[in-house]
């Protein structure tokens, strides 16, 4: 478990991380986004003691990181792709770390098993491919055979059977009930992969949600219908007691999954569709909005998506 209170880091007249409180539980996934620069990354490094907090406190299984005995095998982190000598091979890399750190050398061959890097053991890291030093990295966080594990943007750069890897390796990892603590800017992959959401902007918490809830709360699903028979189709509805939203060009949403009744309403009453279309709105938009107003860095000035709606406000302040 890592626990955090009131955990703040300034840079300067820069608050990269302001009064987070937010617990990571064992057992499943936890997703920690945030655009760039919400202060993900020094967050991380707080944890693994890199940074000291200006204020407020972290700890990982009751204790601060410095007061862990070979702290490998409490949590293994993986930061920063390629963080290491490219001189070595992927067998020394791992056996300087794990004699440095009291753990057994028999771990080296097992975790170059668990990444699949045995074939390449032998072969000195600086001619990885990312996908390669991505795996070499997480055999390092793995080498203690630590209960907590945390990475840092780990899908970065990889292609899809990379990131298919990560995903599985996340979730066999939380399902073995260690505590898995994932960060990254994208939703869409978070949705696959984690159980919990942790989201901050500006270095603020935003969230601290399971990902059921925010499923349930922000992929609103509708469907959208088109008729040259608007009014009887609305009529028809209407008597079915059928909530429809219109939203202009003359396309009808109707909330929940409903299109096969809808298309037999329309059928039995020899209504013409020319659409009818089952729909569901992105996480990806939700988390845009939500954080919309944190974002550091705009590519332009479009503010079109607008600050999250008030619903959503109220909701996650309850959660
Ligand atoms: N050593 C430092 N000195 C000054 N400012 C820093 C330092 N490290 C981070 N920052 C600033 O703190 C803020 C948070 O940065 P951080 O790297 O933690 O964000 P992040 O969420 O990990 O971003 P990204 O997704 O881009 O990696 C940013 O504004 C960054 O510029």
């Amino acid at each position: 478990m890592i626990e955090l209170e009131g955990l703040t880091k300034r840079y300067g007249e820069k608050v990269a991380v302001n009064n987070l409180s937010f617990t990571v539980r064992p057992g499943i996934v936890t997703g920690f986004l945030g655009p760039n620069g919400a202060g993900k990354s020094t967050t991380m490094r707080m944890i693994l003691g890199l940074d000291h907090p200006t204020a407020g406190d972290v700890r990982i299984d009751g204790k601060h990181y410095q007061q862990l005995k070979d702290p490998l095998t409490y949590i293994g982190a993986l930061l920063e792709a390629k963080a290491w000598h490219g001189g070595r091979s992927a067998y020394n890399h791992l056996l300087c770390l794990a004699q440095s750190n009291g753990v057994p050398k028999q771990r080296v061959g097992e975790v170059l098993e668990t990444v699949g890097l045995t074939a390449v053991a032998k072969k000195k890291t600086k001619g990885f491919s990312m996908g390669m030093g991505q795996r070499l990295g997480i055999a390092a966080a793995l080498l203690g055979d630590p209960r907590i594990l945390m990475f840092d943007e780990p899908v970065n750069g990889l292609d899809p059977e990379g990131i298919h890897w990560i995903r599985t390796l996340m979730k066999s990892l939380a399902a073995q009930g260690r505590t898995v603590f994932v960060s990254s800017h994208l939703m869409s992959e978070m949705a696959l992969t984690a159980d919990h959401l942790v989201v901050i902007g500006q270095g603020r918490l935003l969230a601290d949600t399971s990902m059921a809830d925010f499923i349930d709360r922000n992929s609103r699903s509708y469907v959208r219908v088109r008729t040259p028979q608007r009014e009887r189709l609305l009529d028809v509805l209407h008597q079915a007691g059928i909530v429809v939203v219109e939203s202009g060009d003359g396309v009808l949403e109707v909330d929940g999954g409903k299109a096969e009744q809808i298309g037999e309403l329309a059928a039995q009453h020899r209504i013409t569709l020319h659409e009818l279309s089952p729909q569901q709105a992105s996480l990806e938009e939700a988390f845009m909005r939500l954080t919309a107003e944190s974002v550091e860095y705009h590519a332009h000035s479009d503010t079109s998506a607008g600050p999250p709606p008030q619903q959503w406000v109220d909701a996650w302040g309850r959660s």
